[in-house]
């Protein structure tokens, strides 16, 4: 059994003094949780089985623009760092950030080489601008390099004092952003006024309330020439089998879009949904099914699937 957001809809959240934002009465929502009991016998996927299901308060805000906004533009130096691993659309993040800055008013924008190492004195910092970016969504990796690691959090927040930076975009997973929380933290003890604005990067698309990651598109189109050889592999051989294993470790977010669009997979397993191998439900007898019926299948598996009973199986 798993928690999860069920429904967001927009609430009754209705005055734009309630947003401290500043934003106009759509922008309130709030969501719905629910108790999902996964492969319920009367279901194929998910079951609502918490009969209260009850409204959660709004603790986030729908981005976009604000009727007011807190810095000056003019006072504005913004700086973009990208830790962490590589995931495809980093630089049209990079690109979007540095013209949407621009279109604000902001003219003192620079981009942070290699994650959070680049706050070292030694590094040497990219200005950015709209010409600098123009073209950088055509390129995979990150314009600004990326890393592990880097100086202490204190010797980070010296050095965006040093260089007058004000509002910090970082770009990255788990690890970064519990890197600019800290930085966030820091700043506050230190009473600066300085914005820390966290940009989740994971192309497994599984974080809550966010409509969709960045990257995530971009993985689920290239895993179509993967399942489109699958297929033609399995199709041609007698009684052949093709198997695709796709990212997610703990989430089929990727598997199960993939598959949906390919419209050649006959199995989909996922990390979310238990199943059996074996035994009258098991994969393995629909497998048979398949072979006696179709002539051959194509079994789509994300990398966690199965991973709580099976330690040894994929
Ligand atoms: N708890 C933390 N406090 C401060 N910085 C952190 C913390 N965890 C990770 N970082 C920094 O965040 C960066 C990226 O973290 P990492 O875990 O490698 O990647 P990801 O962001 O993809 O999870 C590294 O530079 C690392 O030093
Ligand atoms: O083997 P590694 O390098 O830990 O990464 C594999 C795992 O990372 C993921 O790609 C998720 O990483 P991100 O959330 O950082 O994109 C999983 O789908 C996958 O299972």
């Amino acid at each position: 059994m798993h928690q999860f957001v069920r429904r967001i809809r927009p609430s009754n959240f209705s005055s734009s003094s309630g947003d401290p934002n500043g934003g106009p009465k759509y922008y309130g929502w709030s969501v719905k949780r629910a108790v999902i009991n996964y492969s319920s016998p009367t279901s194929a996927g998910a079951e609502c089985i918490d009969p209260d299901c009850t409204w959660v308060e709004q603790w986030v805000h729908r981005a976009g623009p604000r009727e007011k906004i807190y810095f000056k533009p003019e006072e504005v130096k913004a700086a973009i760092v990208t830790c962490g691993g590589l995931c495809p659309g980093l630089n049209d993040v990079i690109r979007h950030i540095v013209i949407t800055l621009e279109i604000y008013g902001v003219k003192k924008i620079v981009g942070i080489p290699y994650g959070y190492r680049g706050f070292s004195v030694e590094i040497v910092r990219e200005k950015l601008s709209r010409k600098v970016v123009q073209n950088v969504h055509l390129s995979g990796g990150s314009l600004l390099g990326v890393s592990r690691g880097g100086p202490s959090v204190s010797d980070i927040v010296d050095s965006m004092e040093e260089r007058g930076i004000n509002m910090l975009f970082v770009l990255g997973g788990n690890g970064t952003h519990a890197g600019a929380n800290a930085i966030h933290n820091e700043c506050r003890k230190r009473r600066l006024k300085l914005a820390v604005v966290g940009v989740p990067k994971t192309i497994d698309n599984d974080i809550l309330l966010m409509d969709k990651t960045f990257g995530f598109d971009t993985a689920v189109e290239a895993a179509q020439r993967a399942i489109n050889s699958a297929y033609i592999e399995a199709h041609s051989a007698y009684h052949g089998i093709g198997i695709v294993k796709l990212m997610g470790r703990s989430s089929g977010f990727i598997a199960m879009h993939a598959s949906l669009a390919s419209g050649q997979i006959d199995i989909c397993l996922v990390p979310e949904v238990p199943f059996n191998l074996h035994g009258p439900h098991g994969v393995l007898r629909h497998l048979k099914y398949l072979l006696e019926t179709k002539g051959s299948a194509v079994v789509c598996v994300a990398e966690g699937a199965g991973q709580v009973s099976y330690t040894n199986s994929f």
